[in-house]
């Protein structure tokens, strides 16, 4: 569907030059979600808008349904970037329009007749789940609403491939769940290949089946989405994966500064990262062990790839025990932190 090969962009900055993107080489399939995660600078960016070229690439080529995106002429490349909608961070709704006119704005520029542009902007209204908001300005609505009126409009022209520049990034946890649920159902539902950017893990765990992790311009590690989190081999995915369990860890320090240590064995926190780990590792430790497990605060989630998340448990016994008891978490793939 897509084939990207050898694909650069260069800056001048002066007399330095910056490899924003450096010889990237990616296969996207059709219909797949396909999700480039990376810190700030890795060169996301400058990915997604090579993908479209609103950057022109340094060198390489970009070839979407065999088609050379690299060496259309402007009007070419004009027909051909109606294939691929485009959505924001920061939406890019025009003001003084309402959702009705932001999303018949591309029907318009492609000379859609009336009567159509009318019927198929209510159809996109419905998709996405804005009813009723039709006269409204996006002034007057929510983050997630003013997302919607992007993923509308990104529709409009029937494209084959949806690029998404860090499409949640400012939502709140519960809309961003939303609006990835969405894109799952357009995905589903329409078929469409999706290429999604973000910093955010739990975006790639949540909606991409494969993912490419970028650093310096390169993808360092790419894979099934479910593999890549299993397994991550380079640093950078590890601090990614660590991410997810992440925002309660805080809640969980505080607990276990307040505690009183206890007199025999050892407070720690155990992160789960999926895989074939379960829940049940605990109580089987416990089990093989001559040790208590007590629990003192858990934050886990599971999905089909596994058990997500951390939790703050006292493993109570001989220090001998509990060394022992650790090694084998450990070695059953729990990331094991003593306090
Ligand atoms: N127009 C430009 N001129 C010069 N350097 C640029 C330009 N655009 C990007 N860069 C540089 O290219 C590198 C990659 O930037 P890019 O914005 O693609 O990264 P990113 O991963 O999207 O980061 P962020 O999430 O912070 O936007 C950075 O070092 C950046 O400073």
């Amino acid at each position: 569907m897509i084939e990207i090969r050898q694909l650069s962009k260069h800056y001048k900055n002066g007399s330095n030059e910056v490899h924003a993107v450096n010889d990237l080489n990616i296969n996207i399939k059709k219909g797949e979600i396909f999700g480039v995660i990376g810190f700030s600078g890795a060169g996301k960016s400058t990915f997604i808008r090579l993908l479209n070229r609103l950057e022109e690439p340094s060198t390489g080529r970009i070839v979407l349904n065999e088609k050379d995106m690299t060496t259309l002429s402007s009007r070419e490349l004009r027909k051909t970037r109606q294939k691929i909608g485009m959505i924001f961070q920061h939406f890019h709704l025009l003001w003084s329009r309402t959702v009705f006119e932001n999303i018949s704005l591309p029907l318009e520029i492609a000379k859609v007749p009336k009567r159509e542009r009318k019927q198929r902007v209510q159809r996109l209204i419905d998709l996405v789940g804005l009813s009723g908001k039709e006269n409204s300005y996006p002034s007057q609505l929510s983050g997630g609403q003013k997302q919607r009126v992007g993923i509308a409009r990104a529709l409009a022209n029937h494209p084959e491939v949806l690029l998404c520049d860090e499409p949640t990034s400012a939502l709140d946890p519960q809309t961003t769940d939303d609006i990835l649920e969405l894109l799952v159902d357009i995905n589903k539902k329409l078929g469409i290949t999706i290429v999604l950017i973000t910093h955010e893990m739990h975006v790639i765990q949540k909606i991409c089946h494969r993912v490419a992790v970028m650093e310096n311009g390169s993808i360092i590690e790419e894979g099934k989405a479910k593999d890549v989190f299993q397994n991550p081999v380079k640093q950078t995915t590890r601090r990614f994966v660590q991410q997810l369990a992440r925002p309660h860890e805080s809640e969980e320090d505080y607990l276990s500064e307040q505690m009183e240590r206890p007199e025999k064995g050892k407070i720690a926190r155990l992160r789960f990262f999926g895989g074939d780990v379960s829940g049940t590792m605990i109580s089987e430790t416990a089990k093989t062990f001559d040790i208590q497990i007590n629990l003192l605060k858990a934050h886990l989630s599971q999905d089909e790839s596994g058990v997500f998340g951390s939790m703050m448990v006292h493993l109570d016994g001989t220090d001998n025990e509990v060394e022992k008891a650790i090694e084998y978490l450990t070695d059953s793939g729990i990331d094991v932190e003593v306090k």
